[in-house]
């Protein structure tokens, strides 16, 4: 059979593992041909697509960051508006299922495409590890360990000056890599989306920690992490033309008013894309090309509306209507664990 295979969102370390496991599993065990859309949604509708081949070039590929597809957003309205030429793309090249690689966007509209027929099997990506119905999505780890590995060098850095320093890390509507990386690095606070925090209360910590004599305070924030309203007011950045909140710094924000409020000095570190960049962590690889074996036989097996989930050890389908009903966020006990280190 024809299958076809495409990386949507951003990107997230681990995709070319994935896409390497699936063309060699397809190709290797069941004779198939595995065609891989680039950009995207975006090269469905454009009908921009390469060949892939279980040669020496697409073995090379899983330590590679990124994904040689490419990947690109495109506003959901459009995508919608595109049915007919996504289902001409498909015949055209005689593609009898479809293998996104994605996240919540991406598997939303994975899940949509298989409500109108098309037969489609999900594999969820993402570094925040907000997809529900799997214990962990792959490139999360990769994401924990570089976050993590900066957090160990703002301690020594910010013990030296006896600063306060902030530190912002991806997750924009969960605060999953913000909670390990302040667990794994022995954080003073951990700020997340899931949880308004209150300046005030934030302010009385530190000068409490500053108090007690101690060095220094670093807090981990989420991108997406909110003050409670009467606490104090973000700068509003709107939303971009794919329906995405587009942030104005948090932790830089609240840093400034850290150090008008209680004097002290402030530094603020925005950690970015580099948690999303450069190669998978072993665990990754492990886990991503496992969705990649049990989504080609999920596709040769006929198993269509679903997504390969991580179940403890086992990899496992889930439909993926029930994947996309609701995010995967940090739930309060999780938080609480996270809060007895704060201070
Ligand atoms: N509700 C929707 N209906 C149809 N298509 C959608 C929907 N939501 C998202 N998409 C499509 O999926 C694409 C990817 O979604 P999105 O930009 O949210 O990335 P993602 O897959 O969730 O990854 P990330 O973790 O980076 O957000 C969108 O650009 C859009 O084309
Ligand atoms: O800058 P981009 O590529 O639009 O994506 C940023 C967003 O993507 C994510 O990394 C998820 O993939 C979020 O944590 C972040 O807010
Ligand atoms: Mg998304």
């Amino acid at each position: 059979m024809r299958i076809g295979i495409l990386t949507g969102g951003g990107d997230c370390p681990g995709l070319n593992a994935v896409i390497r496991a699936v063309v060699r599993t397809a190709e290797g065990r069941y004779g198939s041909t595995v065609v891989g859309f680039r950009d995207g949604w975006r090269g469905l509708l454009e009908d921009r697509k390469i060949k892939l081949a279980d040669d020496e070039r697409t073995d090379r590929i899983l330590t590679r960051g990124g994904t040689i597809l490419g990947t690109a957003r495109v506003n959901p309205d459009k995508l919608r508006a595109g049915l007919d030429q996504i289902r001409r793309t498909l015949d055209d090249n005689g593609i009898e299922a479809l293998v996104p690689i994605g996240g919540e966007g991406t598997l939303t509209a994975a899940n949509w495409l298989s409500e109108a027929g098309v037969p489609v099997v999900g594999v969820p990506k993402t570094i925040d590890n907000d997809i529900d119905c799997t214990d962990v999505t792959f490139g999360f780890d990769t994401a924990l360990s570089v976050a993590s590995d900066a957090i160990d060098r703002l301690h020594t850095t910010a013990e030296s000056h006896q600063r306060v320093m902030l530190v912002e890390v991806m997750g924009r509507h969960a605060g999953w890599i913000a909670l390990g990386s302040g667990l794994a690095t022995g954080a003073h606070l951990t700020l997340v989306p899931e949880v308004p925090f209150d300046v005030g209360e934030v302010c009385d910590m530190i000068k409490k920690r500053f108090q007690r004599g101690d060095s220094h305070f670093i807090c981990v924030v989420a991108e997406g992490a909110t003050p409670i309203p009467e606490s104090m007011t973000l700068r509003e950045g709107g939303i971009d033309e794919f329906g995405h909140k587009i942030f104005t710094g948090v932790a830089q924000q609240l840093g400034e008013e850290i150090a008008r409020r209680i004097g002290k000095e402030t530094r603020t570190t925005v950690l970015g894309h580099v948690q999303r960049g450069g190669t998978p962590t072993p665990h990754d690889r492990v886990l991503a090309t496992r969705f990649g074996v049990h989504a080609a036989d999920a596709v040769h097996r006929g198993d269509f509306g679903q997504m390969v989930a991580l179940h403890g050890t086992a990899i496992e389908l889930v439909s993926l209507a029930d994947a996309t009903r609701r995010l995967k966020t940090v739930p309060p006990e999780r938080y609480a664990e996270a809060a007895a280190f704060f201070g």
